[in-house]
């Protein structure tokens, strides 16, 4: 019987009184150990349940992946280590070869990571996998706080998604020439200054650009005049860089100084962006405008329409969380955008005949348009295939990343991918293989993209993006759509895809347009490049970041 019972029971009978104090300590005693030995087992059980669940689905895991083909693990680590030393991306390509076009490679013993290759299997995966890795929305979280755009979990980036495709591909497509022209004007008033010093680095420059157009885009007028914006640059790219390292730890390193060092900058940034809104919001009410009336969306679709200064400073979750998605797009069209633009200048000025024949196409439709102030890029279809081939040849990424974390994926081969598993693309392996692009898939060739057509007036057939170009020899070259081919993933695709595919090309075309027609790009005599940069999986430094020469035309 219970001891607690027994003891409640004594205490009814009147004898009890005379029971000694020695009988009470003990029955204490015994209580005492009795609810030990519950709490113990207890604990034991739910221990062991947990261990078990644990187990279970590690043998799950295991028997999943076995079906998966791929090479064997190096050691009961994994891949971990190996990989430190070598490039991921050569290790996938020559299990590819091997294993096909779905291989799985063990990264610990926990850790299990699926390659495709193969793009129609790739397009059904990045359909299906709506999640992105815990790490990713970590290291986010960890620089930017907490953010609707770049969190790890589908359901909670999705309404988010919506709203700012919205915003980019509905309301401001119509409108991005403009804001793109008037980026570009300063872009280029900061591009005749710095010529005078000489020669301009290609990555600093062109990171810089990227900034300045996205900033524009999103904050309008205020951003330009803004006097902090400098600061703010180098800022974000602190805080950046060292997003992921500190994130990878699992418990917060409080102990370290440097943790905190980063945390102040991480604070400065924030800082930096409310007053950065605040700007836009007193211009906005100056003004008297509309969220978005200006050139750049004016945050509006971040702050949500109608919200005033003082409501701004009274709600803090809605300012934070703007201020975490402000800063992250404005990290990842950095990075992103900034890579393609500093891509794109080394092709030109390792391609100088590429670079003459878009001269040539910008002046000739400069000279067909009524307005002679804004690009047309529409008719540049030569300009267009340069943006997707260096896109192409040279991805953001090496890898698009994608987890399924809470069910299984299932995908049409009959592979069963188990949740939880890390699942990638290699990108410079899809995009330059040979089954897909042909022969010359390794070289830079911005024609693949157009074909010819002997016509020289529009075909009825043409989409809005495709426009025409005649070159010496009077024959046409069309643009073709370059998402046709499943292999094309610059931007990824299906359910995560980059929602700034649309706005940012655009705005590439208008800041080469401009900045083509007034500027020959040219490496600086004495620069160290390779003249031909070949698609090798690990890219050149030498060749990201060269210093090039801006020479003027005489137009
Ligand atoms: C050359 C420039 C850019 C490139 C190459 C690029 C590329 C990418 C890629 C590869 C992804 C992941 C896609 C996937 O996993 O399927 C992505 C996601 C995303 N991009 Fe971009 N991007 C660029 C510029 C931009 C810009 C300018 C914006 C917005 C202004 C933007 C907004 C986004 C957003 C919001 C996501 C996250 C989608 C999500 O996690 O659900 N991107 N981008």
């Amino acid at each position: 019987m219970n001891p607690f019972l027994c003891f409640v029971l004594q205490a009814w009978n009147p004898s009890s009184c005379q029971v000694s104090s020695m009988e009470t300590s003990r029955f204490l005693r015994d209580y005492a150990v009795w609810e030990i030995n519950a709490f113990l087992w207890i604990s034991l059980i739910t221990i062991t349940y947990f261990l078990s669940y644990k187990l279970f689905k590690l043998f799950k895991l295991w028997n999943q992946a076995c079906k998966i083909p791929g090479p064997p693990s190096p050691s009961f680590y994994g891949y971990f280590t190996t990989l430190s030393k070598q490039n991921l991306t050569e290790v996938l390509s020559d299990s590819h070869e091997e294993y096909g076009s779905i291989v799985k490679l063990w990264l610990s013993p926990k850790q299990l990571l699926v390659s495709i290759k193969e793009p129609e299997i790739i397009k059904e995966m990045l359909l299906k996998a709506k999640d992105k890795l815990p790490l990713t929305g970590k290291a986010f979280n960890l620089a930017f706080g907490r953010s609707t755009l770049f969190a790890s979990s589908f359901d909670k980036v999705e309404s988010r998604r919506e709203s700012l495709a919205s915003e980019l591909n509905v309301r401001l497509l119509d409108r991005a020439n403009l804001i793109a022209t008037k980026a570009v004007d300063h872009i280029m008033a900061e591009l005749h200054q710095n010529m005078t010093k000489g020669s301009i680095n290609c990555k600093m420059t062109s990171q810089h650009m990227a900034f300045t157009l996205l900033g524009a885009t999103i904050f309008g007028d205020t951003f330009l005049a803004w006097l902090k914006s400098t600061i703010y640059e180098e800022l974000l790219m602190m805080v950046a860089k060292d997003a992921c390292f500190w994130a990878s730890y699992s418990v917060i390193p409080f102990w370290k100084q440097g943790f905190w060092r980063y945390r102040r900058l991480c604070t400065e940034l924030k800082w930096l962006t409310q007053d950065l809104v605040q700007q836009c919001s007193k211009y906005r009410q100056y003004r008297h405008m509309e969220p978005s009336a200006n050139l750049g969306m004016e945050a509006g679709v971040f702050l949500q329409d109608n919200i005033s200064l003082q409501e701004i400073n009274g709600r803090h979750n809605v300012r934070d969380e703007s201020c975490g998605n402000i800063m992250s797009l404005l990290f990842h069209g950095c990075l992103t955008t900034g890579g393609l633009i500093n891509n794109m200048l080394m092709r030109l000025v390792t391609h100088p005949e590429i670079q003459h024949k878009i001269y040539s196409e910008i002046i000739m439709a400069k000279k067909g348009s009524e307005d002679k102030a804004q690009p047309v890029v529409e008719k540049m279809p030569l300009l267009w295939a340069t943006i997707y081939e260096s896109a192409r040849v040279m991805p953001a990424g090496p890898l698009l990343q994608r987890c399924s974390l809470k069910h299984d994926l299932r995908l049409k081969s009959g592979v069963i991918v188990p949740a939880g598993a890390i699942l990638v693309v290699p990108m410079q392996l899809v995009q330059t293989d040979d089954s897909s692009w042909g022969n010359d898939a390794g070289k830079f060739n911005p024609y693949r993209f157009l074909s010819k057509t002997e016509k020289t007036s529009a075909s009825p057939n043409m989409d809005a993006s495709i426009a025409e170009l005649k070159d010496q020899r009077k024959c046409t070259f069309v643009l073709k759509d370059p998402n046709k081919n499943p292999a094309f993933l610059p931007f990824g695709s299906g359910a995560r895809a980059c929602v700034g595919q649309k706005f940012v090309t655009q705005g590439v075309a208008t800041l080469f347009a401009s900045l083509l027609e007034q500027y020959e790009v040219r490496l600086r005599s004495g620069s160290k490049t390779n003249s031909k940069p070949s698609t090798n999986y690990s890219m050149s430094q030498d060749f990201l970041s060269s210093e090039l020469v801006f020479a003027r035309r005489n137009n």
